[in-house]
């Protein structure tokens, strides 16, 4: 009988990146007086939104930074939402401005990202930041991506030469994944909803990462034997209880590594946009 896969442990991770981050916190408070500072936008109630930005907060609590929440109400107004990213712009004791997404239907994301100053704008989603990435001379790397390369580093798995292939093509994860295993020199496929036998596709993979957004969408025989698999989701299955793009149990059985949902990915992500703080801190206080 085949072995089960390694569980990647995103917490375990993610608790040892926070902890090298308070100590790097505390030493540029000491040197420098500096404090890094976010601040975190959130409008309307999803319910989901609300969690994350907690953990948010919590983390910053965590590592010994500041923070504020703006929490605004639904009917906010595009122009309100710009007035209040303008302000933040000018304030020198917030180093980064995130806004929790997704936003109501009425407000154009775009145009919200492309307010936030680029040397405050942590999450990298500003076209400058991503044009950035694109060329590999960047400050801030996306949370979600950055984080999965760590996980991946974490299991000492050189990506180097490895077929990669990424299920999902939003700016947030899929493409910006794409660019970060590429400039690891993986061989790097984007699949999407047009691509044509994607189980094959995804068959290929040394290292499959899904971020598609539908439940258990990658079966155990879409996986080569021995495969990292790393999985972005945050769904729902049948019973209402969350789980991933994954079909862990299944796949476990055939993957070498996978990550579980909850307890993967989603860590790293708050812990990244730690890191991306902190250097923006830091640039502020001149180191
Ligand atoms: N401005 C942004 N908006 C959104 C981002 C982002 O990076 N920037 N990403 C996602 C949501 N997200 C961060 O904001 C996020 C999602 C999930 C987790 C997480 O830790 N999940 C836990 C489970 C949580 C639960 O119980 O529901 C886990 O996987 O263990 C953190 C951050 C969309 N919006």
């Amino acid at each position: 009988m085949a072995n089960s896969a390694v569980i990647i442990d995103g917490k375990a991770v993610s608790k040892q990146t926070r902890d090298n981050i308070a100590v790097e916190t505390a030493k540029l408070k000491a040197e420098t007086g500096v404090t890094p500072g976010l601040a975190v936008v959130i409008v309307g109630d999803d319910s989901a939104s609300r969690v994350y930005v907690n953990n948010k907060k919590k983390a910053c609590a965590e590592v010994g930074f500041y923070s504020e929440e703006h929490a605004l109400p639904a009917e906010t107004t595009q122009e309100e939402l710009v007035a209040l990213v303008k302000e933040l712009n000018t304030r020198e004791e917030i180093d980064g401005i995130l806004v929790q997404l997704p936003l109501p239907k009425h407000i154009d994301e775009k145009a919200v990202i492309e307010a936030i100053s680029p040397k405050k704008d942590v999450d990298a989603f500003h076209e400058q930041n991503v044009g950035k990435i694109m060329i590999g001379n960047y400050s801030f790397l996306p949370c979600t991506p950055a984080g999965i390369v760590e996980l991946i580093d974490s299991i000492g798995v050189d990506v180097t030469g490895k077929e990669c292939v990424v299920i999902g093509r939003s700016n947030i994860v899929g493409k910006p994944m794409a660019m970060l295993m590429l400039h690891k020199n993986a061989t790097v496929t984007i699949c999407h909803s047009r691509t044509r036998d994607l189980p094959e596709v995804c068959r290929r993979a040394d290292i499959l990462i899904a971020a598609v957004g539908i439940a258990k969408f990658v079966k155990a025989d879409m996986v080569k034997p021995g495969a990292v698999v790393i999985d972005v989701g945050m769904d729902r299955d049948e019973n209402g209880k969350l789980c991933g793009d994954v079909d862990f149990d299944a796949v476990k059985e055939v993957a070498g590594y996978l990550t579980p949902v909850p307890g993967g990915v989603g860590p790293m992500t708050i812990s990244m946009l730690m890191k991306n703080t902190l250097t923006s801190a830091k640039e502020r206080a001149g180191r």
